[in-house]
């Protein structure tokens, strides 16, 4: 029966609203993935008039990210990413085009390269030795540290400086370097809104004819403001910026992004753009860098964290890695992180389990296309789920079980060649910064297991603070806060 039509099978939409009442908004890779089980690795669905095609198995995932990958390579255009990205200016949510083709070679050139990561190496040491420190005060503390929120605040503060060199505070028109007391700034707290701006349902990309409902629900006012005070924000760092860029810089001073990018906006020959970068340019790619960069990491190291303290045997098999290495050292630099082998198949085991983004960045078909015998119409709206590839048994032993050794000896790796690990994504529009972003991870893990031997607080239920279930959002972070007791370990 699956064969009788040429789209691929999936569960019969309601008139208007598609499909919609079966996904459940706060974990829609979930509700995903249980029709999948029914409907097959292919499965079609309407989104209200959206076709939408989800992809859920490495096999199909190939078909998609990399046979066919040129004509799933442009991004759907929904009125939250143009709004936030300065009408798709940016490089993860504009459409394939020419233009997303010259961006992508200046991120990747200029923003993004081995060279350029590696700059930042000092700033990377210095935030992790600063988190330490800062955990250090909470030694043996009886009531813990909300893990959640010192994690969010580390990649928050290390992006901060990687993009505009310093950590900004933008209250009541003061501008001063934050307090370590302080613990949300201004900027987390619009990124935060940023972020479900972009994950909101809008009435207007579902039902054309309904877009006045996002007026009456108040959510077009909302982005407005957020944009508006986003935008203010971003203006006054580079106006700070293009004071300071006179002025020359001391040989320890990193160029930071946004320093960069000033820097070929005034000297046009520093790179080959076909079009003037101006400052909506830089604003959309801040807007990238900050949402892409600072939930994913922070949620990686709190999903390992979770999964070690439920799995005792693994915890102390790393942590006996580490220390068996590095007995002597206070801190582990990057180069120290490369010889953590188990440490790195921790980090693959709990991205295979806990992407930080399950449906990687939607996709949008650009022409007609032939996958497995069936016919993908262009403008179809993609999901690929990570989340369920990296659950399905076809490619994994016991695959809810947390085992990291499965890596040990297998050389499937997150780089885009095994669909069975695809948190990064795949082709043209796999994610520019993994290796930024599992530097962070790596560094930051290997020494908060390092410096402490950790526990539950006196009084916590292990069940609730060791759950696994996930907030609603863009980035998959766990729904209750991780809160643990870290103790100071004995040298
Ligand atoms: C460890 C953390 C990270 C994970 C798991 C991750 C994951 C992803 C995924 C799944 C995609 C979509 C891939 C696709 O469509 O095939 C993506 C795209 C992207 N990521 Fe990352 N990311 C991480 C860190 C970062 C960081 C640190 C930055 C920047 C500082 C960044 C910037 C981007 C950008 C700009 C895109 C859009 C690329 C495009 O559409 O051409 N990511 N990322």
């Amino acid at each position: 029966t699956r064969r009788t039509s040429s789209t691929p099978p999936g569960p019969k939409p309601l008139p208007i609203i598609g499909n919609l009442h079966q996904i459940d908004p706060s974990s829609p890779h979930h509700s995903l993935w249980q029709l999948s089980k029914h409907y097959g690795p292919i499965m079609s669905l309407h989104l209200g008039y959206i076709p939408t095609l989800v992809v859920s198995s490495s096999k199909m995932a190939k078909e998609v990210l990399q046979t066919h990958d040129l004509k799933f390579a442009s991004r759907p255009s929904f009125l939250g990413l143009r709004k936030l990205s300065y009408n798709c200016l940016d490089l993860a949510f504009a459409p394939y085009s020419p233009y997303w083709k010259e961006m992508k070679k200046l991120c990747v050139l200029h923003l993004f390269s081995s060279q350029r990561v590696q700059s930042f190496r000092p700033i990377r040491e210095n935030e992790v030795v600063q988190l330490i420190q800062k955990l250090s005060q909470f030694d043996a503390h009886e009531k813990g540290v909300n893990l959640s929120e010192t994690m969010m605040s580390f990649t928050n503060t290390l992006i901060c400086k990687i993009a505009l060199g310093k950590k900004y505070v933008f209250d009541y028109e003061e501008e001063v370097e934050l307090g370590s007391e302080q613990r949300s700034s201004k900027l987390q707290i619009l990124l935060n809104e940023a972020e479900a701006l972009l994950t909101e349902f809008y009435f207007s990309d579902h039902f054309p004819l309904l877009g006045w409902v996002d007026k009456v629900k108040g959510t077009i006012w909302r982005l407005d403001k957020t944009f508006k005070e986003l935008d203010l924000i971003y203006q006054r760092v580079i106006d700070d910026h293009m004071d300071n860029l006179a002025r020359p810089k001391s040989k320890e001073q990193v160029a930071d992004i946004i320093d960069i990018l000033l820097q070929m906006m005034n000297d046009q020959s520093l790179h080959s753009l076909s079009f003037e970068l101006t400052f909506d340019h830089i604003k959309a790619l801040l807007m990238n860098i900050f949402l892409a960069g600072t939930d994913t990491s922070s949620a990686i190291v709190v999903w390992a964290m979770t999964a070690l303290m439920n799995n005792p045997r693994v915890m102390n098999k790393v942590q006996m890695e580490i220390r068996n290495l590095y007995e002597d050292k206070d801190f582990l630099n990057e180069d120290d992180i490369e010889k953590l082998l188990y440490l790195k198949s921790v980090v693959k085991e709990t991205m295979r389990l806990f992407p930080p983004s399950p449906l990687l960045v939607p996709r949008e078909t650009m022409e007609n296309c032939n996958i497995d015998g069936y016919e993908i119409k262009p403008k179809t709206l993609v999901y690929v789920n990570a989340w369920a590839i990296g659950r399905d048994p076809e490619d994994w032993e016991d695959p809810e079980e947390f085992y990291p050794e499965r890596f040990v000896t297998s050389s499937v790796d997150f780089k885009g060649k095994n669909f069975e690990l695809i948190p990064f994504g795949s082709g043209r529009r796999m994610c520019p910064a993994m290796n930024m972003g599992v530097l962070t991870v790596e560094l930051s893990l290997a020494n908060l297991l390092h410096s402490f031997d950790w526990k539950l607080p006196n009084g916590f239920d292990k069940e609730q603070v060791l759950d696994t279930q996930v907030k609603p959002g863009i980035t998959m972070h766990k729904k209750i806060d991780l809160y643990l007791v870290p103790k100071k370990r004995k040298s």
